[in-house]
This record gives C-alpha cells, sequence and structure tokens, in this order.
C-alpha cells in the first residue's frame, strides 16, 4: 500500500474509531489505529465489511421544520416541536429557558402531545429530547406551581403528570435520546434518565435536589438510577443531593457520551442517523425487551404487544383472522411446528 492509500486508510479508521467511542479513550495503540497505520494487520474489527459497504452516515445539519398539530388547539407556548426535513428525526424543545427550562403542567401536557405526534407519525424513527438553550435541559418542576396537590395551573387540580410523561417515553417504541447541555436536575434528571440514551455537552451538569428542596422521586427516579449506576452511587445521588459534572456522569454510566458543547446537536444527529439505518423493528423490540424486566407486567406488556404486532404480520395470523371472517374452519395444519 502506497504512503498516499495509507494515510487515508489511517484517516478512515480514526474516524471510526473517533465515533464509535469517546475522543480521550482512543490511546494511539488502540488497534483500530495500528490496524490503519499497519496495513499488514488489516483485520480490525472495525474494518467490517458493513462499514465498507455503507461508509459513515451523512454529517450535514438537519432542516428543522416546526411542526403544528391540530390547528384549533392552542399553538405551543413551552414547547418547540420540529422534524427534520427528508428524514426520520423529530425534535422536542423545552423552551423556558428563563427558568432553566423547568416544566409546569402546561409543559409537560404539550410534551405529551408532541411525543404522542411523533409515536404515531410512521415518518419518525428517532426522537431528540432537549431544552432550549445551553443553560439547561431541564430544571425539573417548576417550583412556584407546587401546591398542597402536585403541580397545578389555572385550569386544572394539582398533580404529578410529569410521571405519565415519563411512562409515555419509557413505553414508546422508537428511541428517545436526551441530548443534554447544562442542568439536567431534580425532575429534570428523571426525564434524561428515562430516555433510551443520553448525550451529554461537556457543560452539563447532573443531579437529584429533590431532599434539598422537599420532594423525591420513588417511581422510576429512584429504581431505574439504582439499576444505571448501582444502589450505592443511587443513594448517595439521592441523599446528598450534590451535582456531577458530564464526565462524571459518563463514568457512573448515566450518559452515554460527553461531546463539546459546539457539537453537541452534531453528534446527537450522528447517533440519530445510525440508529435509522437499522431495522425499526429490531430495535423496537430491543428496548421493550431492556424494559420488560424492570417494568414488570408493564413491562412484559409492551414486550407483548410488540410480538402480537410481529404476528399479525403473518400468514399464520391472518389464517385464523381470514378464516374468521369468511366462516370457515382455520387449517393451522400447514405451518410447521418449530422446534
Ligand atoms: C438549575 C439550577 C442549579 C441553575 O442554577 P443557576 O444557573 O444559578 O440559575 P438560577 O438563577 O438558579 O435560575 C434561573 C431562574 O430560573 C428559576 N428556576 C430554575 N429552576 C427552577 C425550578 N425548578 N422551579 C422554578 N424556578 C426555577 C430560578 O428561580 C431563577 O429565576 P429568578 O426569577 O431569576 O430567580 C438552579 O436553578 C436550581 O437549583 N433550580 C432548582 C432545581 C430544583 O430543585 N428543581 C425541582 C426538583 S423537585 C422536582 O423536580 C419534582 C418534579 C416532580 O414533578 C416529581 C414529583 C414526584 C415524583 C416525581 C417527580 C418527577 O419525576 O419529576
Amino acid at each position: 500500500m502506497d504512503q498516499n492509500m495509507n494515510m487515508i486508510v489511517a484517516r478512515r479508521m480514526a474516524s471510526v474509531a473517533n465515533h464509535l467511542m469517546p475522543a480521550h479513550q482512543i490511546s494511539p495503540s488502540h488497534p483500530a489505529l495500528l490496524g490503519a497505520i499497519a496495513p499488514s494487520n488489516c483485520s480490525s474489527p472495525l474494518d467490517d465489511s458493513y462499514r465498507r459497504t455503507h461508509g459513515e452516515v451523512p454529517s450535514h445539519p438537519p432542516v428543522w421544520k416546526t411542526v403544528s398539530l391540530d390547528e384549533s388547539v392552542k399553538e405551543f407556548a413551552d414547547i418547540i416541536y420540529e422534524k427534520a426535513a427528508g428524514e426520520g428525526i423529530a425534535k422536542i424543545t423545552i423552551n423556558r429557558p428563563e427558568r432553566r427550562n423547568a416544566f409546569r403542567p402546561q409543559t409537560v401536557k404539550e410534551l405529551m402531545r408532541a411525543f404522542n405526534d411523533a409515536r404515531d407519525d410512521i415518518s419518525v424513527g428517532v426522537i431528540i429530547f432537549t431544552g432550549k438553550g445551553t443553560e439547561a435541559f431541564c430544571s425539573g418542576g417548576d417550583q412556584s406551581f407546587r401546591g398542597k396537590n402536585g403541580y397545578a395551573d389555572y385550569d386544572n387540580f394539582g398533580r404529578l403528570n410529569v410521571l405519565d410523561l415519563q411512562v409515555q417515553i419509557r413505553r414508546l417504541p422508537k428511541p428517545v435520546i436526551a441530548m443534554v447541555a447544562g442542568y439536567a436536575v431534580g425532575g429534570g434528571h428523571v426525564l434524561h434518565m428515562v430516555c433510551d440514551l443520553t448525550i451529554a455537552a461537556n457543560n452539563a451538569v447532573f443531579g437529584q435536589t429533590g431532599p434539598k428542596v422537599g420532594s423525591f422521586d420513588a417511581g422510576y427516579g429512584a429504581s431505574i438510577m439504582s439499576r444505571l449506576i448501582g444502589p450505592k452511587r443511587a443513594r448517595e445521588m439521592w441523599y446528598l443531593s450534590k451535582f456531577y459534572t458530564a464526565s462524571e456522569a459518563e463514568k457512573m454510566g448515566l450518559v452515554n457520551m460527553v461531546v463539546p458543547l459546539e457539537k453537541l446537536e452534531q453528534e446527537t444527529v450522528k447517533w440519530c442517523r445510525e440508529m435509522l439505518r437499522n431495522s425499526p423493528t429490531a430495535i423496537r423490540l430491543c428496548k421493550s425487551a431492556i424494559n420488560a424486566a424492570d417494568d414488570g407486567h408493564a413491562g412484559l406488556q409492551a414486550l407483548a404487544g410488540d410480538a402480537t404486532l410481529m404476528f399479525y404480520g403473518t400468514e399464520e395470523g391472518n389464517e385464523g383472522r381470514s378464516s374468521y371472517l369468511q366462516h370457515k374452519k382455520p387449517d393451522f395444519s400447514k405451518f410447521p411446528r418449530l422446534p
């Protein structure tokens, strides 16, 4: 291999390696880089035929188009809802930067409408969840709306409606990526934890504040956290209510990747595009399977529902339905009893 080709391969392998793991974890002796520099060692695990065939996902910025839902309903006040033109990415942004993107009941209602739309839109394959600006992803429940019964605004009694949003994200059969810049604290920290993946900017700060302000989340906020970082760390995070930097959070397993703030959306979109190349049904089943054990009967129901959905698409499933509609006996004998 000539010098030129060697350099091209080295650059390409470095870019793939950089894409697959945080830059700080790659040493010059990483096999991907060695494989590129030493042409005789071309069997690097990163030099696979899938990569050679499909190449990198495109890196151009998406063109975001604001989504307006049912026109009879008021436009969004607390969120921004966008979809990328020509690709299956939706982006839902809490738009209260002056309150560090704290959510009030109105915010949660709007978020639920947007997530519902993104779920039902079959052209959407992945959803980015973020906060406006660089100061905060979300600082939890807006404390000025908190009363004796929970969080209340002008048209409702107090309740903890963010719990419904957590369940909605957890059960949504498409990946949701939290894109976190700045503070993800209190109920905002729980929201990023219920997302499938978290990409954090290097200015991100994570933590629970409940015990400082007279609140706690003993549901997903405790159980998912304990699963993610282990019970000792989860206790530390709740009992002391300390804040953690992005790199501390990455080491604890709270986030998937930390990137420079200015690269946050670029990297997040790259992850979205990688996922969009893959089978939506496989991803859907992986999501419900990973959640199943932790979510008990509700988790099993989601996984089982996915199985039924797939079964409806088979000839065997259709034999039962069409025979019923035609008032004849179904013939299931033609289907193999697979081992
Ligand atoms: C996030 C901070 C650390 C940021 O600090 P800093 O950058 O210095 O900014 P500030 O000057 O503090 O804030 C700017 C401005 O925003 C207001 N603000 C920020 N956060 C909130 C908030 N959560 N509620 C109301 N207002 C907020 C702040 O007052 C400033 O306004 P001014 O008018 O300029 O004064 C810091 O802001 C901070 O610590 N914020 C509070 C974080 C917090 O304690 N959040 C609430 C935790 S409790 C919770 O979220 C419960 C939620 C819930 O519904 C729930 C209940 C039960 C079970 C589960 C859940 C759940 O899962 O959510």
